[in-house]
Parts: structure tokens; sequence; C-alpha cells
């Protein structure tokens, strides 16, 4: 029983028997074959949030996730069973009715594909209220599948606990740790995506237990299951903090929590087989009993949740944009990849390598170059970078990591970029130490001061013009060095002196230095001459 919609069992519209209502499966988000992505199949969803019934009714939205292959959509189809039928005593009287609608199968496969919801809504009112609500199912792809990434078991789960008001999260025998924080891994996905950080983000959850066997623990329904929950999400003094940190993230994303149990449903349930198409007389009689229970404790309409976002109620008409605007959210690639137990405990153990080994160049470049240390020839302090930065490495390959070559590669690099861009900053604050780099910029200032004033005197007796022009540069050129020496003395306008200085490192790189250097070689050739002669 596939569920695309191109081979979807339909339920034919029928009066009879106890029976109202038809309808069929309708794919709202189809999870893509390769590339791990997913899209939104925008005119399904219009069909079923602006049905007639619904576009301006305030929705009721039950959804089921969970784990693949335990029994989400044959769950489901009791509901649709139970909500099709309006008298609850006859809704399980026919126990040769096979089980249809969201479709179901046995086998280790994965069925159910991306999010699904039933194409016809059930309208009740809220006793309390008197409003009139339409209530819509939602089925899920089963998470931790084969095929799935855990970005896509992240999106699906977190898509319909955001568009929920009614989440049913489907557990096998028990609630195991991995279970709170697959949920907690989940939800904090959900929180993200809805930009809900600091307020309640969800209304309804409810863990059902499937297949429950410890009875002398508790027992069986939702009051056995409030009180396994309780012992199962318990905050306590003393306890880890990372087991209490998942509770409290949990209880923090949801308004109510509730459990139920479920007792196992019978070895032609679980097996299947070809005579097993989800008759009742194949089902144990205990199984059946708490359907009976479950179905009120969920669909009644006095437990019925309406859904809202932000504290405002939502219709079928609005809940269209909240869906366009969630999925365009997770397709535009600006959250945080989910990530795996694994991935996420490998990038842990290397950003730790590296930082220590990051320390450890820092310690050694600080001993040799640190704010206390004089001067270094820059020669020297480039041979002692390199010896650091061998040591450095050396530390990260010794720590044990996990997560392989490649991720270690990958962090080694990050590693080397880090150093390098630290040795920047020592070289800088070495050079810095230098009284002679220090002074350089009011030597060149006052060089050309000097310069000025000198010239200023011989162009006057040729050009009364020129010698202006040299003067109003020496005014130019005493301002900068009044700025420069302000700036430096006050620590203010540290851009300005900062570019003063440039400007000062590039006249004597350019202009001073090669004539400096020039008259250097000159005069030692002069002196070497007379040398020569005086020898001769
Ligand atoms: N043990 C056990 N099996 C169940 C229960 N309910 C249904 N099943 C069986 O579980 C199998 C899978 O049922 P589905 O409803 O297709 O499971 P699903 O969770 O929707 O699976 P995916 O769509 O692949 O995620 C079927 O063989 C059902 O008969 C249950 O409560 N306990
Ligand atoms: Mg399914």
């Amino acid at each position: 029983m596939a569920t695309n919609a191109d081979d979807r069992v339909e339920i034919a519209r029928t009066e009879e028997g106890g029976r109202k209502g038809g309808g069929y499966a309708v794919q709202i988000v189809e999870g893509e074959e390769t590339g791990g992505g997913f899209k939104l199949n925008l005119e399904a969803l219009k069909q079923v949030l602006l049905h007639p019934d619904v576009v301006n009714r305030p929705v009721v939205i039950v959804s089921v996730a969970g784990a693949f292959r335990k029994g989400k959509s044959f769950l489901l189809d009791f509901m649709l069973r139970y909500l099709q039928h309006s008298d609850e005593s006859e809704w399980l009287s026919n126990k040769e009715e096979s089980l249809v609608g969201f479709s179901w199968k046995s086998g280790s496969r994965p069925d159910t594909n991306g999010i699904l919801m039933w194409s016809e809504p059930f309208v009740r009112t809220i006793p309390h209220t008197g409003e009139e609500i339409a209530l819509l199912l939602m089925d899920t792809q089963g998470a931790f599948d084969t095929r799935s990434t855990v970005k896509q078991n992240a999106t699906i789960f977190a898509l319909s606990t955001m568009l929920s008001s009614i989440q049913i999260y489907n557990l096998m025998s028990q609630i195991q740790e991995n279970d709170l924080q697959h949920l907690q891994l989940f939800t904090e996905y959900a929180r993200l995506a809805s930009d809900y950080l600091s307020e309640k983000p969800f209304q309804s959850l409810m863990f059902l237990v499937r297949d429950w066997y410890h009875l002398g623990d508790n027992k069986y329904g939702d009051s056995g299951g409030g009180e396994y929950l309780q012992s199962v999400l318990e905050v306590h003094y003393g306890q880890q903090e990372e087991l209490s940190v998942t509770r409290k993230h949990i209880y923090f994303c949801f308004d109510d929590i509730r459990c139920y149990l479920m007792p196992h449903p019978g070895m032609k349930v679980a097996v299947g087989g070809k005579e097993f198409s989800g008759q009742l007389k194949h089902i144990d009689e205990d199984f059946v009993d708490h359907l009976k229970q479950l179905m009120p404790t969920i669909l009644d309409p006095v437990n019925l949740v309406v859904k809202k976002i932000s504290g405002n109620v939502i219709t079928g008409k609005k809940l269209v944009h909240y869906v366009e605007s969630y999925v365009k959210i997770f397709q535009a690639g600006e959250l945080p990849e989910p990530k795996s137990m694994l991935e996420a405990t490998a990038e842990a153990n290397h950003l730790a390598a590296k930082d220590d080994s990051l320390d450890s160049y820092k310690r050694t470049m600080d001993e040799i170059c640190g704010p206390t240390t004089p001067f270094l020839n820059p020669d020297e302090l480039a041979v002692s970078h390199s010896q650091a930065k061998e040591d450095s490495l050396n530390v990260f390959k010794l720590i044990k990591k996990m997560g392989g070559n490649i991720m270690s590669e990958k962090y080694e690099l990050l590693l080397d970029e880090e150093i390098e861009k630290l040795f920047l900053d020592y070289s800088k604050t070495n050079d810095n130490k230098n009284i002679f780099m220090a002074a350089r910029t009011p030597a060149v200032l006052t060089t050309i001061v000097v310069i000025c004033y000198l010239s200023s005197g011989v162009v006057g007796l040729i050009s009364g013009f020129l010698a202006n022009l040299i003067l109003i540069l020496l005014g130019v050129t005493l301002l900068l060095l009044t700025v420069w020496a302000v700036s430096r003395y006050t620590g203010q306008y540290r851009d300005l002196a900062s570019m003063i200085d440039s400007l000062a490192s590039f006249i004597f790189e350019e202009a001073i230095y090669p004539y400096y250097k020039s008259a250097i070689t000159r005069g030692s050739r002069t002196i070497m001459k007379q040398v020569v002669k005086q020898r001769i």
C-alpha cells in the first residue's frame, strides 16, 4: 500500500454501516529520492486547508510521528474509523472490516513518505466554548529509516510538530533516553525554525508507548502512562546535568505532556501476513479495549486542542501561509545542520583538540615574544614560530579523537590557519617594541618639515609661488604631526593616526629609504676607495 497520490487508497463516501464520510491521504510534503531534500505540494495543501469546512474555522491537527515501522499509520486508520462513526458503541463492531485510510503495511521496509493529511476534515464543537473547529489528521514519514539523513528526519519531525496542535510521539515498548534526546534535537530544530525561542512554542504532546510489557510497574492506559511519564521525566537534585537539561527542554517546549501505555496487539498484527488486513478478529482483545479508551482520550471534543501560534488561533487559511513560510525556512539552508550523535561527538573532540593545540602554540610564543618580553629579531621570531607551530600540530595529532582522518585533516587545516593569524599578531606586537619603528612616523614627518623649511628659503630666491607651495606642504605636514601626536597621547582618533602611520611608512619605503641606502653604499664605496688608495 504505497502512499503516493497516484496509487492512493480511497475510502468511498458512504453513509452506510454506521460509517460516514470518505476521503484519501493527500501528500503535503514529499521527500526527494536523491539529494536529501523535500518539496511542498502547495496545491495539495490548499486542497485540504482551503476546504469549505476548514478555510475559516480554527483547526485542530493531530499528528503521529516517531521511528519507522512502529504502527503509526495503522493507529491513524483507527482514528479515522473512530471519527467517521457517529456512534461510539458501533465503531469497533465490525470484526471483518479491513483497516484502510493512510497506507500501512507489514515488513521491514519503510512505507510512509514525507507528510500526509487526510483529505476530509471532521467538524466538531468544543463543548466549553461552543466553537466549531475542523479536525485534521496528519501522518508522517518514520524517522531513522535506512534512506533518510538526520536532517530529513529532523525536518519532518520538526514540521509536523510546528503544524500540529496535538503531536503523538509513537514509541515501542518503553521511553528510552535516546528517544528523549531525539525529541530534544527535533524540537530544538523546530524552535529555531519558528523563532519562538523565548516562549513555549508547541501545544500538546502525547508519548504513545506501544507493546507495553511492564505491567508490574505501571498499568495500561492514561493513568499508568501518567505515572510512568512522571518517573521518566523527573528532574531531581543530584541528577546528571545532561539528563536534566533534556527533560527541562521537553517541559519547556510543550504546554501539556501526557503518556498512554498500549498493550501488544497480538502476533497477527506484529508479524502481518497475507490474510491480515487489519481486521479486528485478528487483534488481541486487550488492544481493542484500549483503542476504545485511547481514541476519546485524544479525539473527544473535550480533549481537542485548537492550533495556536504565538497565542493566536489559526484557521485553515492562515495555516497555508505558515506552512509555506516554514517550508521555505527549512529549504533556505540557513538553519544549522542537525548532526548525528557520532558526528556531533567527533566534532566536539576535534574542536577541543584544536583549542588545546592552539593553547600550546600561544604558551610557547608568549614566552618568546609575549607583551613583557623585549623586541626580537624578526628572523629569529619566524624560526621560533615554525618550531612552535610544528609542536602544536604534533599535540593535535597525538590527542585521540573520534571521526577519522578526513575530519582530522579538516581541523588540522583550520588549526594551521589560526596559528598563522596569531603569528601576524605576534609579529605586529614585536614590531611595535622596536623603538626605531615606533619613531618612524615622527622622524619622517620632521624630516619633511626640515627639508621644506630649508628648500623654501632657497626656492624663494627663484620663485615666490613655488616657495609658497612648499610652505603649504610644510604646514600640512606640521598639522599631520600634531594630529598624530595628539592621537598617540590621548588614544583617540586611532584610525586617523594609523592612516598617518601608513603614509609615513610609504614615504619612508619609497622616498627616503632608497636614497638612504644608496647614500650609505656610495659612502662606503668612497671610504673603500680611499682605504685602497692609501694602501697602494
Ligand atoms: N508490535 C506491534 N506492531 C504493530 C502495532 N500496530 C501496528 N503494528 C504493525 O506494525 C507494522 C507497521 O505498521 P505501519 O502502520 O505501516 O507502521 P509505520 O510506523 O507507519 O511505518 P512507516 O510508515 O514505515 O514509518 C504493521 O505490520 C502493523 O501490523 C503495535 O501496536 N505493535
Ligand atoms: Mg506509516
